[in-house]
C-alpha cells in the first residue's frame, strides 16, 4: 500500500513519522524545497509535551519531495492507494488540486483531515474521478520546526465516505493506521461526525481565538457560557432545519471538551498568534452561508465571523 502525505505541517509530520517507522510505504510531499532539503538532511523527530524525542527517522531513508518539483512534472510514476491531504482549507486552490490530480487513478482515495466543511464537495466536483473520503481526528500535533514535530495529545480518528459506506478493502489501510500507534475506525456515519466537529470548533474555536484563552477558560465565567450556548443553539438550529439531527448530549460533549483540553491553545488561536489566517470561513462563516441558504438568521456567528475575519 502506497500512501502520499500531502503537507508537512503539524498533522503531516505526525503522521508520516509514525507511519514511516512503522515501516508504511510513505512518499511526503511538503509545499517548498527548502523544507523537503532539511527533512532529507535532517530527518523527521517526534518528541512529546515536555519536549522529550520519542522518535527519529532518518533523513537517508525518508521519501520526501516538494509539490513545487512535482508542479513542474507532466504525471507522477507511482499513483497512490491513498492520500492524506493534510494542508489547511485555504491551501486548497486550484494549483493544489492539480497536484492531488497528478498524484491519482481511479483507484485511488483521498482522505481530507481539515477541520470545517465545505473542501469536500470542493474536491468532488473538481476530481470527480476521485474518492474522496473525509477523516475526523481528536489527535494533536504542533510542528516544532521544519523537522520537528511534537505529538500534543493522543486521540481518535475515524474515515468514511461522505454520503456514502465505505469499502471493505479499507480495513486494510486500518490496520496500517493501527501499526503505527494510531487509533482509526470506519465510519458509515461521517457526515454526522463531520458536522458534530464542527458545531464543535464553531463554539469553541473563536471565542478562544477572541479572547485569548485556552479551552479550558472558556467554562470560567457564566457570561462566557451564555456566548458558548448562543453559538451553540444557532449552529444546531441550521442542522435542525436541514435534516441533520445531532446526538442530543452535544452540548454536555462541548463543556467536557473544554474540560479533557482545558490547557490547549485552540488551532484558531494559534493561528491568531502566528499571525497567519484562520479557518473561520470554513468553520463559523459555512455555517451563515447554510443559514443563509435557508432563510435562517444567525447572529451570533455572523458576528464572530466578522469579529475574526477582522484580526
Ligand atoms: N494540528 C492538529 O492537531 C489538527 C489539525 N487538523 C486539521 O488538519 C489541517 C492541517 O492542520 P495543521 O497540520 O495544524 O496545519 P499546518 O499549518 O501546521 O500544516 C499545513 C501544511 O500544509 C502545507 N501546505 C500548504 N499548501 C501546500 C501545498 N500546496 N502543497 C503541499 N503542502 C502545502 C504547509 O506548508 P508551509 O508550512 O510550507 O506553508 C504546512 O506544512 C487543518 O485543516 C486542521 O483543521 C485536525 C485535527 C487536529
Ligand atoms: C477540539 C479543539 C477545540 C481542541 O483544541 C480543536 O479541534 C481545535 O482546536 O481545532
Amino acid at each position: 500500500m502506497k500512501i502520499h502525505i500531502v503537507g508537512a505541517g503539524s498533522i503531516g509530520l505526525l503522521y508520516s513519522v509514525k507511519l514511516m517507522k512503522a515501516g508504511v510505504d510513505v512518499n511526503l510531499w511538503t509545499r517548498s524545497n527548502l523544507q523537503a532539503q532539511k527533512l532529507r538532511d535532517e530527518g523527521l523527530t517526534l518528541v512529546d509535551s515536555g519536549n522529550r524525542n520519542l522518535m527519529h527517522f532518518e533523513g537517508s531513508s525518508l521519501i520526501v519531495n516538494s509539490i513545487e518539483d512535482l508542479s513542474k512534472q507532466s504525471e507522477l510514476q507511482h499513483h497512490a492507494d491513498y492520500i492524506f491531504l493534510m494542508t489547511k482549507q485555504k491551501d486548497i486552490n486550484t494549483s493544489l488540486l492539480h497536484v492531488l490530480g497528478q498524484m491519482s487513478d481511479e483507484r485511488t482515495k483521498l482522505i481530507c483531515f481539515q477541520n470545517g466543511v465545505g473542501h469536500i464537495e470542493l474536491i468532488r466536483k473538481e476530481l470527480p474521478y476521485v474518492s474522496v473520503y473525509a477523516a475526523i481526528t481528536t489527535e494533536g500535533a504542533k510542528r516544532i520546526d521544519d523537522t520537528t514535530v511534537m505529538h500534543a495529545g493522543h486521540g481518535d480518528t475515524w474515515i468514511g465516505n461522505p454520503g456514502s459506506i465505505v469499502d471493505e478493502t479499507d480495513k486494510d489501510l486500518i490496520n496500517e493506521l493501527e501499526k503505527a500507534g494510531f487509533s482509526t475506525y470506519l465510519s458509515n456515519d461521517i457526515d454526522k461526525m463531520i458536522y458534530r466537529k464542527l458545531i464543535i470548533n464553531a463554539v469553541i474555536n473563536p471565542l478562544t481565538a477572541l479572547w485569548r484563552i485556552p479551552n479550558g477558560e472558556l467554562l470560567a465565567t457564566s457570561e462566557r457560557i451564555h456566548l458558548m450556548r448562543r453559538l451553540y443553539d444557532e449552529g444546531i438550529g441550521v442542522l435542525r432545519a436541514r435534516g441533520i439531527q445531532l446526538d442530543n448530549q452535544l452540548w454536555n460533549q462541548i463543556v467536557q471538551v473544554c474540560e479533557d483540553t482545558s490547557q490547549n491553545t485552540s488551532s484558531m488561536l494559534k493561528d491568531v498568534l502566528q499571525g497567519v489566517s484562520t479557518e473561520i470561513d470554513w468553520i463559523n462563516g459555512s455555517i451563515v452561508k447554510m443559514a443563509e441558504n435557508i432563510d435562517m438568521n444567525v447572529p451570533t456567528h455572523d458576528l464572530i465571523w466578522q469579529l475574526i475575519r477582522c484580526m
